[in-house]
């Protein structure tokens, strides 16, 4: 059984949150500036729930993957020669981010990152534009020196619960049909980003509208995942 397998059968597989249908085009999202790729606008002076822009892929509804769904191509957002990565495989556990780390687009709080089987995906144009954001960090972020996006995110350390698994930013993607997000991770940390902490209400009853439960870690199925992975290495199971 794959790890992917096992993963889905530990967490139950992806498109668990049912979605609305999205008005919204599939249209890529403004660049971000390249000299802040992990750049929010933390201080959106929202204080209505509606007005909250949580990320431009589900700020007018989730919309739901496609069980017959097999993969894409995934493009930064330079305009010449940009960064491809191929993946050939459906995602799961995407999600919504608030972490610090995770790349998001211009004016969104939240970052929307998914997993992939590592050799699902490749590098297929412009590898050289390629960098690791943060060498030390547990998830290596490949990003485009020239417009910042974060292409994917792998783990090197074979230790780790999530080795094997590469993040993607399926909104990089032209293709429909990738897995939707089905919860919001690390929300507490977009004060970290500069959120204002008296909105956090608002935010948090925004994500509950969209069906993205909020989480101030990651989900329960993925915590006990690392729990599993721990106690096993300890002996405890
Ligand atoms: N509060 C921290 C949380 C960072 C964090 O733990 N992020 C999670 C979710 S992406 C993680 O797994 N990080 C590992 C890494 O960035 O390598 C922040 O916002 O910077
Ligand atoms: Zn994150």
């Amino acid at each position: 059984m794959s790890l992917m397998d096992t993963l889905k059968r530990w967490f139950g597989g992806q498109g668990a949150t049912p979605s609305t249908t999205s008005q919204q085009g599939r249209d890529r999202p403004e660049p971000p500036a390249a000299a802040s790729p992990a750049a929010a606008t933390p201080s959106q002076g929202a204080t209505t729930m509606s007005d909250i822009r949580i990320h431009p892929a589900v700020d007018s509804g989730v919309r739901a993957g496609s069980d017959s769904f097999n993969g894409g191509t995934l493009h930064c957002h330079c305009s010449d020669n940009p960064v491809e990565v191929t993946v050939k495989a459906q995602c799961a556990h995407n999600h919504v981010c608030g972490c610090t780390k995770c790349w998001k687009p211009e004016g969104a709080l939240f970052s929307m990152v998914a997993v992939v089987p590592r050799e699902s995906l490749s590098v297929t144009a412009n590898e050289d534009k390629l960098a690791v954001v943060d060498t030390s960090a547990a998830i290596q972020r490949h990003a485009c020196k020239e417009c910042g996006v974060h292409m994917f995110g792998r783990i090197e350390n074979t230790d780790h619960p999530f080795h094997g698994l590469d993040f993607i930013h399926t909104e990089l993607s032209d293709a429909t049909g990738w897995a939707a997000p089905e919860f919001a991770a690390f929300v507490s940390s977009i004060i970290e980003s500069g959120a204002d902490p008296d909105n956090m209400d608002n935010v948090r009853g925004r994500l509950k509208k969209l069906g993205l439960e909020p989480y101030d870690c990651l989900s329960p199925p993925l915590m006990d995942a690392i729990a599993i992975h721990t106690a096993k290495a300890k002996g405890v199971l």
